[in-house]
Formats: structure tokens, C-alpha cells, sequence
């Protein structure tokens, strides 16, 4: 199977062709899901929760993320590696161009970096220097203490406006690949609308470009009440890569997300 570039998400974005992405933390799931056609994998820093036992992302280091990096990477073989900047890697962009770096040099392919309109400079400056972004806005775990818990964000009119001007602005800045969380339908479909790159959605309704969830969700081992947006595939299958086809089928197929998965 071909190689996931990020000329091919773009391509999957106007074929109008839902992809597919998952979370991986280790070589051998890594490999399960690659081998399932999910077009993305992600390293992410809900490590702290599904596999440290956090109760918030915060207390993931830049070097637990190498640790997994480096797992992940040699499990892959096609699917496409988006690793998730830790919790103020973005303190000064000094900072962040050698976090960046570190991961990329990891084996990272994306980076994925939590906030809004104003980190469109440290956008710019990753962007200049080689690195694919993905900007994720919405409910950005990393600032969970700031909106009081794990909430559904853009329902108010002017907070919906700001998301879209904000994923504009960021698309400007050089973003190559928006990811969305935890926001109404519509905003997700108008986000998508407005920007000429790939729009990934978790919790952000069917009409987005591709999907994303924690791997742990999708194979019902989440410790806690697993968020909304989430769905068991293994519910009913006999293996890890029967619940991996599942989910990716779904969401090629559009029958995830449903209904009940959405805001
Ligand atoms: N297991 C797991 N799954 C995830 O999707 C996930 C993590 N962990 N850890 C990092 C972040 C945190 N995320 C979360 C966690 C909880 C909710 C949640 O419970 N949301 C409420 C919405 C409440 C409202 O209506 O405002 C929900 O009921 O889903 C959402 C995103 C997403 N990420
Ligand atoms: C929930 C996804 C998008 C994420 O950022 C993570 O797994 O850390
Ligand atoms: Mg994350």
C-alpha cells in the first residue's frame, strides 16, 4: 500500500473521501494499525491519561513523547506520523523550534500544537523551517484547567466565528492540517468549508475530512468514563485488528460518527 503524504490527505479532502486516524503510543499496535489502512497515526499526549493514569495531559514530558515516538515509528510502515507537542513546549519559540526538532528527529512526520489564532507566528516559524503543522483548536486538552473541564466548545455564535477565523489564520501562517475538537456539527462542516487543507474531527460531527480517536477508546479499555464522541469497535469482534478494519470502515464509509457521537 502506498506511503500517507500529506498531499494525499489533501487529495482525500477533495475527493470528498473520509480518512481515517488513530492514536498509537507502541510498536506492535502502531503496526496493527497501519496494517488496517489507518491513514494517521498519532502520537499523543493523552498518553498521560490512558497510559499514565493522569487526569489531564499536563504532566507529559517532551521526552515521554520521544519515548513513544520512537515506538510508534518502528512499528509503522505507510500510515502517516503526527506526534503531539507536549504542555508549553511553546513557552518561547526557542523552545519550541528544538522540541519541534527533536521530535522530527524522532520520527516524526507532523506536529501537532494545541491554542488558537495567536500561535500563528510559532506556525510560521516551524513551518519556515521544514515542519509540517497541524494547529488543534477547539476543546485543546492542554488548557483544560482555563475552560473548567472537558467541554464543548464554539456553541455560542462569536465563539464559533472566532474558531473559523482563527483555523484561516493559522491555514495562512502555513498550517497544513487543522484538527478540531469537541465542537458542534455545524461548526465542524464550516471549518472544513473554510480552509483548502485537511480538517480532522473528534467530537466534531461527520462533515470533516477525516476522523480521529484514542486507541483506547476504540478497544473499550479506557479507564473512566470514555468521552461522548467515542465508540467501542471491538464490541462484538474477536481481535485488535478486527476492531481496527471496523473503525476504519466506519469512517470510510461515513457511518462513523452517528448521531450519538456528535454535539
Ligand atoms: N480516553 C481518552 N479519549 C480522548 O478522546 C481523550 C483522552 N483520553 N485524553 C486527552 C483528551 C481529553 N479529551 C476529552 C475528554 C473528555 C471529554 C468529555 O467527557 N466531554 C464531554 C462533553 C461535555 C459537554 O457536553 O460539554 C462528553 O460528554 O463527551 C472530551 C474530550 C479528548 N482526549
Ligand atoms: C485526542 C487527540 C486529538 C489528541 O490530541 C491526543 O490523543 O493527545
Ligand atoms: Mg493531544
Amino acid at each position: 500500500m502506498k506511503t500517507v503524504t500529506l498531499s494525499r490527505l489533501n487529495a482525500f479532502k477533495h475527493a470528498q473521501e473520509p480518512f481515517s486516524c488513530l492514536t498509537a503510543y507502541d510498536a506492535s499496535f502502531a503496526q496493527h494499525a497501519d496494517a488496517a489502512g489507518i491513514d494517521v497515526l498519532l502520537v499523543g499526549d493523552s498518553l498521560g491519561m490512558v497510559l499514565q493514569g493522569h487526569a489531564s495531559t499536563l504532566a507529559v514530558t517532551l521526552d515521554d513523547i520521544l519515548y513513544h515516538t520512537r515506538c510508534v515509528a518502528r512499528g509503522k510502515q505507510r500510515s502517516l506520523l503526527m506526534v503531539d507537542l507536549p504542555f508549553m513546549s511553546n513557552a518561547d519559540t526557542g523552545q519550541l523550534l528544538r522540541d519541534a526538532g527533536a521530535l522530527m528527529r524522532a520520527g516524526a512526520e507532523l506536529v501537532k500544537i494545541e491554542g488558537a489564532g495567536w500561535m500563528h507566528d510559532d506556525v510560521r516559524a516551524l513551518t519556515r523551517r521544514g515542519v509540517p503543522v497541524c494547529a488543534h483548536l477547539g476543546l485543546t486538552p492542554q488548557s483544560v484547567h482555563q475552560f473548567g473541564g472537558y467541554k464543548v466548545q464554539g456553541r455560542e455564535q462569536d465563539d464559533a466565528q472566532r474558531i473559523i477565523d482563527d483555523a484561516r489564520l493559522l491555514v495562512e501562517a502555513g498550517a497544513s492540517v487543522i484538527l478540531l475538537e469537541c465542537v458542534p456539527a455545524a461548526l465542524g462542516r464550516a471549518v472544513r468549508d473554510a480552509v483548502d487543507v485537511p480538517v480532522i474531527g473528534i467530537g466534531a460531527g461527520p462533515e470533516v475530512d477525516g476522523q480521529i480517536l484514542v486507541m483506547h477508546d476504540v478497544i473499550g479499555v479506557t479507564h473512566g468514563r470514555p468521552p461522548r464522541f467515542a465508540k467501542n469497535f471491538l464490541a462484538g469482534r474477536d481481535s485488535i485488528q478486527a476492531a481496527f478494519d471496523a473503525y476504519r470502515d466506519a469512517v470510510k464509509t461515513r457511518q462513523f460518527p452517528a448521531e450519538e457521537h456528535c454535539f
